[in-house]
């Protein structure tokens, strides 16, 4: 069996390049931005005022100026800077050439036209030209543009940016126990949870997600399930990947010409996981336990997806402290659930003393998946160990 970093390079090899769509800034958000945005303007593009209040020369401080004119915000004043004198201004106003200070109008006093400054200013409240962005500068791809690079790009004059279009992702539940939510189950069937979490899954990664009908065990239904889900760029099945007579995936893929990239890893859930291509899509084979296929999804999927969008993809791990001692792991890299609370220096991280890979309940809780290596040896409460966290 192959190691889960071996395992996700397979998965990421199988991205096509990222397709570019153009969309205007109000739909960008939560999008990849693909091709870098150059700003079409300096911002300030002048020296503004930071402040309501005068302006006026640093070198005529300490003594009584006459205000001789006025600047608001889209109203310059264009008159000739004379000694011994003040601009009444506003925030946002263009600091006229030959002033380089702002004053606060709390720290003045006006008598008519005269202006009497009552306190050593702090500062020059003045935001020079080019101090937020100069023309030319850019905004980088590969990333997924915040609300504050949406401002950004508007600011930088961009009415519309190039991001990555959603990956299509067909979602294939499968097994004859199934039935969807709402539904009343009859005997030995149970609600299928799992196309619903993985779809979620991969809408928080950018995908559209299409759930498809609940396949039946049979080698028929299977197909005609993967002829539905054709031209999706990735094909993500659920359930069937393991070893029993009903678990159809690995035959039912492999008769449609799926070029498989691995079948089984050394991890724990998720060893039944599969990876491929059939086709033009990608696929991954998620094992059905629901558990397994949601850190299946966040491992493989939610990064294949990313990748597909030319983001970066890998999952970043974060330190923890151990709050309890734990025993030596077994030959599979586990991902355990666990919970985090604040630690002094880094956060204390439990794991739950039941790992089930079938209870939902138990991962719904969860704020982490603290990472094992296979075959690590005993922690003692305290060690520093790595995790996944899973909110936010
Ligand atoms: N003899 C062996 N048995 C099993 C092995 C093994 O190595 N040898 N591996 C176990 C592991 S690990 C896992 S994980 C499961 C994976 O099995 P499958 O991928 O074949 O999944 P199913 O058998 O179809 O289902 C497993 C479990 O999950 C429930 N399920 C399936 N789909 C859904 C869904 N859409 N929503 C909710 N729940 C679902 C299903 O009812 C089963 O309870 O195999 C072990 N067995
Ligand atoms: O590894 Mo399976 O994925 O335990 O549940």
């Amino acid at each position: 069996m192959i190691t889960v970093d071996d395992a996700l390079g397979r998965v990421l090899a199988l991205a096509p390049s990222a397709v570019g769509e153009i969309v205007p800034l109000d739909q960008a958000a939560g999008r990849a931005l693909l091709e870098p945005a150059s700003a079409r303007l300096t911002q300030p593009p002048f020296n503004s005022a930071a402040m309501d209040g005068y302006a006026l020369r640093q070198q005529d401080l300490g003594q009584p100026l006459r205000i001789i004119g006025e600047a608001a915000a889209g109203y310059p004043w264009t008159g000739q800077p004379q000694p011994g004198t003040a601009i009444r201004i506003f925030t946002g106003a263009a600091v006229p050439a030959g002033y380089d200070q702002v004053v606060m109008q709390e720290m003045t006093m006006r008598d008519g036209d005269i202006l009497t400054i009552t306190d050593t200013p702090r500062g020059d409240h003045i935001r020079a030209r080019g101090s937020d962005f100069a023309l030319g500068q850019s905004l980088p791809a590969g990333r997924v543009l915040t609300a504050a690079d949406i401002g950004l790009l508007a600011a930088m004059n961009i009415p519309e940016v190039t991001v990555a279009r959603r990956p299509t992702v067909a979602i294939l539940a499968g097994g004859d126990e199934l039935v969807r939510p709402g539904e009343t189950p009859q005997a030995g069937q149970i609600i299928s949870s799992n196309d619903l979490a993985i779809a979620a899954l991969a809408g928080q990664a950018g995908a559209v997600a299409n759930i498809l009908p609940i396949a039946r065990d049979t080698i028929e239904d299977l197909k005609h399930s993967f002829q539905l889900a054709a031209g999706a760029d990735l094909i993500v099945t659920i359930g069937g990947a393991s070893v029993g007579d009903h678990d159809l995936i690995a035959q039912v893929s492999a008769d449609l010409g799926m070029e498989r990239a691995f079948y089984k890893l050394a991890m724990r859930p998720g060893k039944p996981l599969m990876a491929g291509k059939i086709a033009q899509s990608a696929m991954l084979g998620l094992p059905g336990n629901p558990v397994s296929a949601i850190v299946c999804g966040i491992l493989f999927m939610q990064p294949l997806i990313r990748a597909m969008q030319g983001l970066p993809a890998g999952n970043d791990l974060r330190r923890a402290r151990l709050a309890v001692d734990l025993p030596t792991e077994g030959d599979r890299q586990h991902y355990q659930r666990a919970t985090l609370r604040d630690g002094d220096d880094f956060p204390l991280i439990t794991p739950f003393k039941d790992q089930d890979s079938a209870k939902l309940s138990l991962l719904s809780q969860a704020d982490a998946l603290l990472v094992r290596r296979a075959d690590d040896a005993a922690l003692t409460a305290g060690e520093i160990v790595e995790y996944l966290p899973l909110r936010g």
